[in-house]
């Protein structure tokens, strides 16, 4: 990976010191990941210089921002960066083309007038330039917002729980538009949320934090298949497969998606074929066999091997990561049937997962 993002800091904070040292890829979503309180918000605040009493190193596409050290300090205004917050903070009096204005004042890079047209068009919002920003939904507002950090041509783009102010409807009709914003601009974006199903859906990096450390870090797959140190717990623990359209069966409504290990038959959601997707397995709905499951309504499994098995939240209960192909999958199996099946690392098992959902 080409190192874009060098972000080292030691901030103290009211409970702990946030010490992180972080190297992040030069493209791509780096999801910032971890309860209320872990530090996210502080090192997004940091990168943009609004942090002050920090030791921080921070290095973006081979530009030094801050360097404690060496006494260099760039002020927020010459940081080259778009900040999105969790509530859009729109200009009222203005229409929306005067707040996408704004921004684009905001710059003198050569381009800036075209790339406000190609963000306008990414994110959907020429049917809405005239519009006074108090006349737009909050899914609207942020879309808006969006833009306007993009108008000024960053170099990063710091995303702050952007939907964590919008209802589910809401969060659900935005994602695709992050999606989309992920697939076609290169722009590296460090993005905060708690959110499992945002951090699934857009992550390709992600950094966990616990109380102002790295707990985890690494691609999402890694990350999410990860059982000794789960970066997501419970019910929405589980692991990512990335695969492609590879057909689509009228007769039964379904598709398949073929990964580097086999293909998953699921709801045929439209999506055209050599579509690139990302499933989510969840470790509740992946079980364990240790022969081949026959006559069975379970109709995607797979021949795996087991790698390894951890302690789960409640004693009664194991997580167990299986290797299929370069696939990791995790399940999540009581400990008596553990030990019935006799499974341990290096096992064969056949995995028979139960559901999947398909995320973009
Ligand atoms: N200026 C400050 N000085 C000292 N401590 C602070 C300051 N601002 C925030 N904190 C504390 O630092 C910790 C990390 O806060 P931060 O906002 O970075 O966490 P977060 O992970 O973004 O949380 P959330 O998800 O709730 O936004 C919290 O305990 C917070 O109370």
């Amino acid at each position: 990976m080409t190192d874009a993002l060098t972000v080292r800091l030691a901030l103290p904070r009211a409970d702990f010191i946030l010490d992180v040292d972080l190297r992040l890829p030069a493209s791509g979503i780096t999801v910032l990941f971890g309860r209320s309180g872990s530090g996210k918000t502080s090192i997004l605040r940091s990168v943009a210089g609004l942090e002050k009493g920090s030791a921080a190193r921070i290095v973006v596409g081979g530009e030094v921002w801050q360097d404690d050290a060496m006494g260099v300090f760039l002020p927020t205004h010459r940081r080259a960066l778009g900040y999105v917050f969790q509530e859009a903070s729109l200009f009222a009096h203005l229409d929306v083309q005067g707040n996408l204005d704004y921004g684009r004042r905001r710059t003198r890079a050569p381009g800036a007038q075209q790339r406000l047209g190609e963000v306008v068009e990414l994110l959907g919002i020429g049917h809405l330039l005239g519009r006074k920003a108090g006349q737009l939904s909050g899914g609207e507002r942020q879309r808006v917002a969006i833009a306007r950090a993009l108008a000024t041509m960053p170099r990063l783009l710091l995303l702050d729980e952007p939907l964590a102010a919008l209802d589910a409807a809401r969060r659900q009709d935005i994602l695709p538009w992050l999606e989309k914003l992920h697939a076609e601009l290169k722009l590296p974006m460090l993005y905060v949320t708690h959110s499992a199903d945002e951090l699934a859906r857009l992550a390709d990096h992600v950094v966990v934090l616990e109380q102002g450390r790295v707990k985890a870090a690494g691609p999402v797959d890694a990350v999410l298949a990860a059982i000794d140190a789960p970066a997501v717990v419970g019910d929405e623990a589980g692991a990512l497969v990335h695969g492609v359209i590879a057909e689509r069966s009228e007769q039964w409504h379904l598709a398949r998606v073929d990964f580097d290990h086999g293909s998953f038959w699921l709801r045929d959601g439209g999506l055209a074929l050599g579509t690139p997707v990302r499933l989510r397995v969840l470790a509740r709905d992946v079980s364990l066999a240790n022969r081949e499951p026959l006559g069975t309504s379970i109709q995607n499994h797979f021949a795996c091997v087991v790698e390894s098995i951890a302690a789960d939240t409640h004693p009664s209960q194991v997580l167990v990561r299986v290797s299929c192909g370069r696939t990791a999958l995790v399940g999540r199996i009581t400990r008596r049937a553990l030990a019935e099946l006799g499974l341990e690392a290096g096992s064969p098992a056949w995995v028979q997962v139960k559901s999947v959902a398909l995320l973009s």
